[in-house]
């Protein structure tokens, strides 16, 4: 088998005596659709900005492409293909819509021409929405953007945090299904509460508990795993 597109070893962050992180292995495939699962406080936003480059890690070592990327930068992370999603609160309020996709794929040194620019929406489903402000947006089609300014880059892996969090019952649906499609296109490194989402549309799932992950595999194994039933989906939740 090929070797994984990413490769965590023994990551570990600490914030003064609480171990946040403590020794995550993890493996993540050229595009496949790879969820990171766990209860409240078991350290995932915490690892997301350890693998973006966000946060530097106390130990451990990256790799991307079996290249050691434990010290580079966010910025370097980013031109080598790791980006992660932000809220757009972080961007610009006055921009359009379209201006900040234009702004992400110049970043991104990407072509910015009108076509461009509507091609990267509409993946997203915000076609018809250029001109808008961004608090014209729904909550769900704000997310949606968010996302959509991550893939501005054309990355192999995309790290997602909780994208489907404070969705409508509506909107849930077509988030699960957007990143859905990206399946084969780049990777996803998916956060998400949302379990029942997850287990339809993830390759492979990953349970962290406590700063560590406690299982690795496909959704069917995972939900039957004895220690994470124990750990976290004991309750009845998949
Ligand atoms: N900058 C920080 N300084 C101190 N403690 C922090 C910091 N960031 C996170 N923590 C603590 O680390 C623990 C894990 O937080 P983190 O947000 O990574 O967990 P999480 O799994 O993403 O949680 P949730 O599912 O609730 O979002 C929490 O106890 C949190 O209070």
């Amino acid at each position: 088998m090929t070797a994984p597109l990413l490769q965590a070893r023994g990551l570990r962050k600490r914030f003064g005596g609480l171990r946040v992180t403590d020794g995550v292995d993890l493996d993540v495939r050229a595009g496949e659709i790879h969820a990171l699962i766990g209860p409240n406080g078991a350290g995932k936003t915490t690892l997301v900005a350890q693998l973006s480059g966000e946060l530097p890690s106390d130990q451990g070592a990256l790799f991307l492409d079996g290249r050691d990327i434990t010290r580079l930068p966010m910025h370097a992370r980013a031109r080598l293909g790791l980006v992660r999603s932000f809220q757009i609160t972080r961007l610009f309020r006055s921009l359009s819509v379209a201006e900040h996709m234009a702004f992400a794929l110049r970043a991104a040194r990407q072509e910015t021409s009108a076509s461009a620019v509507r091609h990267s929406l509409e993946r997203v489903g915000l076609a018809g929405r250029e001109a808008h402000g961004t608090e014209q947006l729904s909550h769900g089609e704000q997310r949606a953007l968010e996302v959509g300014l991550a893939l501005a880059s054309a990355p192999r892996l995309v790290l997602l945090d909780e994208p489907m969090a404070g969705l409508g019952a509506q909107e849930t649906p077509a988030m699960t299904e957007r990143i859905g499609q990206l399946r084969g296109e780049c990777a996803v490194l998916l956060i998400e509460h949302d379990v029942d989402a997850v287990f339809r549309l993830a390759d492979r799932v990953s349970v962290l508990v406590n700063g560590a992950v406690i299982a690795s595999g496909p959704p069917d194994a995972v939900r039957r795993d004895p220690g994470v039933l124990a750990a976290y989906l004991g309750e009845g939740a998949a």
